[in-house]
Parts: C-alpha cells; structure tokens; sequence
C-alpha cells in the first residue's frame, strides 16, 4: 500500500541512550571493527610507549653523574620509534574507520530518504533533513575517529601515570591525588553546562540550515514580495541565536581553561618545591622529579578528553536521535510483489474520499471515469484538490474512502513502479537536477533512448535553436536546479523528459503557464500531435485556450462540479461562467 496520510499516527517519545548510539553504528555505520580493534592497540601501545620514554628519560638525566650507557640511548631511540610508528598508524586507523564508517551511514541515510514516502517530506523540512544527513552524521565521525580513542588512551595515561608515579614517590603522588579531584570537581560539571549549550548551538545551525536552503531557494520569491528586509531581520535573529550560545560556550572555557591551568602550575610548583627538597635531602633524584612532572602533565591533560567523552556521546545521542528518526521511518512500499501494468486504458474514482490529516477531507466523494486517449482539462480555485487528485492517480497517497481502480482492478493491486512508468508528469515548478541535459531528459527512463530521439522532441517542443546553441549540446552541463535555463525552457525540457517514458497518462501541471505566447502555441501543437491513445490530464490555471480541450473538470471545495466541454459547461455551470469570465477580466 501506498502510505495514507492518516496512518501517521503520534510517535511515542523514546528516551535515546548510548545503547542507540551504538545500535546505530553497528547497524548503519557497520564500522570495520577489525581495524578499529588494531587502531585502538596500536594507540594504546604508543601511549604506553610514551609512559616508558618518561621512565627512560628519568634513568638518562640520572646517569648523567656516571656516564650515559649507549644501550639505554638505543632502547630510548627504538621506543620513540615505536611510538611514532604506533602514533601514525593509529591515528590512520582510527580516522579511517571514522570516514568509511561515515561514508556507510550517510549513504544509508540517503538510499533511506529517497525512498520515503511523499507524506514524510509534507511533515518535514527540507534544510532540516539535509542538516541530518550533513551535520550530525560528521558528529558521529568524531566520536569514532578522535574523542573515543582519545578518551580511552586518556585512561591508561592517567592510569599508567599514577601507577609510575606511585613507585617513584608516594608523598609527591598524594599531591597529585588532591588536585585531580579538585579538577575533576570543575570539569565535570561545567562539561555538563557545556554539553547543554553545544545542543543548543548544534539545534540553532540547523535552523540556520533549514532557513538558508529556505531562503536561497525562494529567493525570487521574497524579491518579488519586497520582503528582503523581513528574510534580513529572520536571519540577522538566527545567526544571533547561535551567537548567543556560543558567546555562553566561550565564557564558560575562557574561565575554564585558566582556573584548571592555576591549579595544575600550583601542583607543579609544590611538586618543584617539595620535590627539590626531597632531592637536596637524597630523598629523589633529579631524573625522578622530572620524569614525575612529565607524568603529572601526561596525567592531568586527558583529564579533559576523558570527560569530554562524555559529552561527546551526549552530543552523538541528541544526532542519533534525529537520525533513527529518519531511519525508523517507514519507506515507501513500492508493492513490488504487485501487478504489473502494460498501459492505463481506463481510470475510474468511485466515491473517493481524501484526507491529508484525519477529518479533514480534502477531495469528498469523487465519480469520475476516464478513458484511454481523453484530453482533459481539469479546473478550479486554488485549495480545491487540483493537485491532490492526480497525487492518487500518481499512487503517492491512497484514498482514504471509496475506490480508485485502473484497468477495472484497484489501484492497490498494482506495484508502484508500474503505475508511475505509465505516467509523464510535469510540474508547476520545474527543477532540473545537477548534471547534463541528457541526464535531465533521461531521469528515470528505464529502455534505452538515442540522441537523434531527444535531439527531435527537443525540437519538437521549440528547443532546437536553444540546443545547437549549448556549448557541448546534450552533454552540457544545466546546473543545479537549472540556473542557467529559463522557467519556459525548463518546463519544454521537463514534456520531453515526460514523453521519453513513453507514458500511457501524461499529467501536466499547468505546464504552459510560464511560456510566452509562441511558444505555448508550439506546445499546444505537440500536444495535439501527441498519439492518440495518449491520455492527458492538464491541471490548467489559464484559460485563454480552455474551448480546445474537449473535456473539462471543474473542482470546488474538494468536489468535481462540472463535467463537460466549454460550451455544456457555460451553458449549465453558473460557478464555471462566473471563474471564467473573473479570469478574462483579470488574465
Ligand atoms: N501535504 C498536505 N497536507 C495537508 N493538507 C494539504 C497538503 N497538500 C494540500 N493540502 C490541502 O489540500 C487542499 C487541496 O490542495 P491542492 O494542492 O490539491 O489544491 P489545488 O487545487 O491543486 O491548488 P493550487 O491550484 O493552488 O495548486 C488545500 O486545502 C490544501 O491546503
């Protein structure tokens, strides 16, 4: 089945937790755990590596009374090598797994989104879901790539530092052990404040997101309302909601780093002073009281990457979240096991009844029967479920109420994929895709079509001029959402691309709106050149060329009025008269 808009019932609110997170990367990121594994080894050996050069260190400064022995210098030299070979590879490892992991979830994340259903883009917006599949899947890399290797070798330098320092000195060690909590007591809870605003910033840059695609896309719109003063303060107010909180966010660290780096020059000093002491009385020799400094500092500063996981993973949940909302959501079901469809001869609504949201209907008991080859005109005011008829025909949405059948069969027996390659559709707002023309016109087409076809439907509907003048003809390049093409272009480009399908049901949404004159006249003729057998249905909001059309519906209020050609409507239809004068008048 199709997915009814009524269906969408209210979600219960899950409580998301690190458990998510990592359902979700096993699942979608499928990280390469094998080479995760090694990453983390090999960077638990460079950290380990680096605990030993400080413990080497000390024995070199201590030999240096007695001579220096040529064995200790090598063993120095092969760790360091070890733990720069260690080092790099680990790095490589970690990020690796990060970037493929990230490549797998987003792939996912797209296949996912193409294939939902029509009601999920009604509910959402669009800078919303691309935030999604940009940003909070790079929050995701980081966690793997970076802050959880950091933070676990952070705890076996902590670990292994206090350890070492234990068995050079227990009395300096204690020092260290009052600072670390003292510490601890700042970071944790301001990392928790910080965490609560990095939602809120992550939160408001979606929004900026959401607003600019918003914005850049219906640029020619805010031109044409004068409202570029409006759209200036809307963002001027978006971009100051991310200023506050990051204002916030910087307070809090520029207080932060200073106060935790007071208290660990404080440790160092008293561990200078005491340790000078000790080292004056022989108590400690001067190679220890480095070598316990270099692991007071190795020590203290994965403090803040050990507890910074933490906030890490606060931060992946919130972008897990958002992410399995798009992942847990239903996809489009195609009914693949479906019916097959040769070609739409007949179409029959039988009370039909659509509601995009439960209890309010949109289009109210339907009848209406279309045959192969018709020529339709369908009318009516703006909001009178235009649109959301041909979205049935379309099997976008299925009737709430009543029966839609095709070929004397329910429309629900067919699979999907069949309805929609016997249907060309054109929009109202044509947008080309990224890549060439041919591209463009072949978007979707499932048998192969030579040049010399699209070189001759192209002219066919007055784009054969336009054509010769391209630079590299079929292969150039029409840009994102076709800047370089103009509105009547667009829509002469978006017929062909609907006619290469060789479709049985041609609907086009008021799809000469936007031509000049000649032009529109060049597809009049097309159409009527059209085969026979080819239905259309023409959402049509000029009426300047209606008489041609022998068939005309007429909707109101969800309800199809009128049934006729021009001159049974004029006669018999008051409401038909009255839209199709105010249109004379107006148009
Ligand atoms: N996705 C949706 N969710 C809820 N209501 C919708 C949705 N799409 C359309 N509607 C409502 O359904 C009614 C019919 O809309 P529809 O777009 O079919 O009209 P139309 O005749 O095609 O209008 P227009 O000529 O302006 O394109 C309107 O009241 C509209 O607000």
């Amino acid at each position: 089945m199709a997915t009814r808009a009524s269906d969408v019932t209210a979600k219960e609110k899950k409580r998301y937790g690190t458990k998510d997170l990592l359902n979700l990367i096993t699942t979608n990121a499928e990280p390469k755990k094998g080479l995760f594994v090694l990453g983390l080894v090999l960077s638990l050996v460079a950290t380990v590596c680096s605990l030993a050069i400080t413990l080497m260190l000390k024995e070199f400064i201590d030999a240096f009374n007695h001579g220096t022995s040529g064995s200790l210098v090598l063993n120095l030299a092969l760790v360091i090598l070890i733990e720069l070979a260690a080092g790099v590879s680990s790095s490589f490892l970690l990020s690796y797994t990060g970037v493929d992991a990230v490549t797998k979830l987003r792939a996912a994340l797209w296949r996912h989104i193409v294939d939902l259903p029509i009601p999920y883009f009604d509910r959402n917006r669009t800078g919303e879901l691309s935030s999604r599949v940009v940003n909070d899947t790079s929050t995701i890399f980081e966690l793997i790539s970076s802050q959880f290797s950091n933070a676990i070798t952070g705890v076996i330098s902590i670990v292994g530092s206090l350890v070492l320092m234990l068995m050079l000195n227990f009395k300096l060690t204690i020092i260290i052990l009052i600072v670390v909590p003292v510490m601890a007591l700042i970071i944790v809870p301001m990392g928790q404040v910080l965490a609560r605003i990095s939602k809120s910033i992550q939160k408001e840059t979606a929004n900026l997101n959401s607003a600019s695609v918003q914005m850049i896309s219906q640029n020619r719109l805010i031109k044409a309302m004068d409202a570029e003063d409006d759209l200036k303060q809307q963002g001027e107010d978006q971009v100051n909601r991310i200023k506050h909180f990051s204002i916030s966010q910087i307070k809090l660290i520029s207080v932060l780093n200073p106060i935790l780096n007071i208290i660990l020059l404080a440790a160092i000093f008293v561990i200078i002073a005491y340790g000078g002491i000790l080292v004056q009385t022989g108590a400690l020799t001067i190679g220890s009281l480095v070598a316990f400094l270099m692991y007071a500092v190795q020590m203290i500063s994965p403090l803040s990457s050990v507890t910074g996981l933490v906030t890490a993973v606060q931060q992946t949940v919130g972008a897990t979240e958002r992410i399995d909302d798009i992942l847990n959501s239903p996809i489009e079901d195609k009914r693949l096991d479906g019916q097959p469809l040769e070609t739409i001869q007949t179409i029959n609504f039988d009370h039909v009844d659509f509601d995009y949201v439960p209890g309010k209907t949109v289009l109210k008991d339907i009848n209406l029967q279309i045959k192969q080859g018709e020529r339709i005109a369908l009318i009516g005011e703006s909001g009178s479920g235009k649109t959301t008829l041909v979205s049935l025909l379309e099997a976008y949405y299925d009737p709430t109420r009543g029966q839609l059948d095709v070929n004397g069969q329910p429309m629900a027996d067919y699979a999907i994929p069949a309805v929609r390659s016997q249907i060309g559709y054109v929009s109202q707002e044509v947008d080309l895709m990224p890549g060439t023309m041919r591209d463009n016109l072949l978007l979707g087409a499932t048998a192969p079509v030579d040049d010399a076809t699209l070189v001759n439907l192209l002219q066919e509907v007055g784009l054969g001029d336009w054509l010769n003048e391209l630079s590299q003809g079929l292969d150039t390049d029409v840009g994102e959402r076709g800047l370089n093409v103009s509105g009547g272009q667009r829509q002469r480009i978006a017929i062909v691309r609907a006619l290469v399908r060789k479709p049985s049901l041609l609907i086009l949404d008021e799809a000469t709106a936007s031509l000049d004159n000649q032009n529109q006249e060049r597809v009049s003729q097309l159409l009527d050149d059209l085969p026979a057998d080819l239905t259309t249905i023409t959402i049509v909001h000029r009426l300047n060329q209606i008489e041609a059309y022998p068939r005309i519906l007429f909707m109101e209020d969800g309800r199809i009025t009128g049934d006729g050609n021009h001159a049974e409507l004029i006669k018999t239809h008051a409401r038909y008269g009255e839209f199709y004068r105010l249109q004379y008048q107006h148009g």
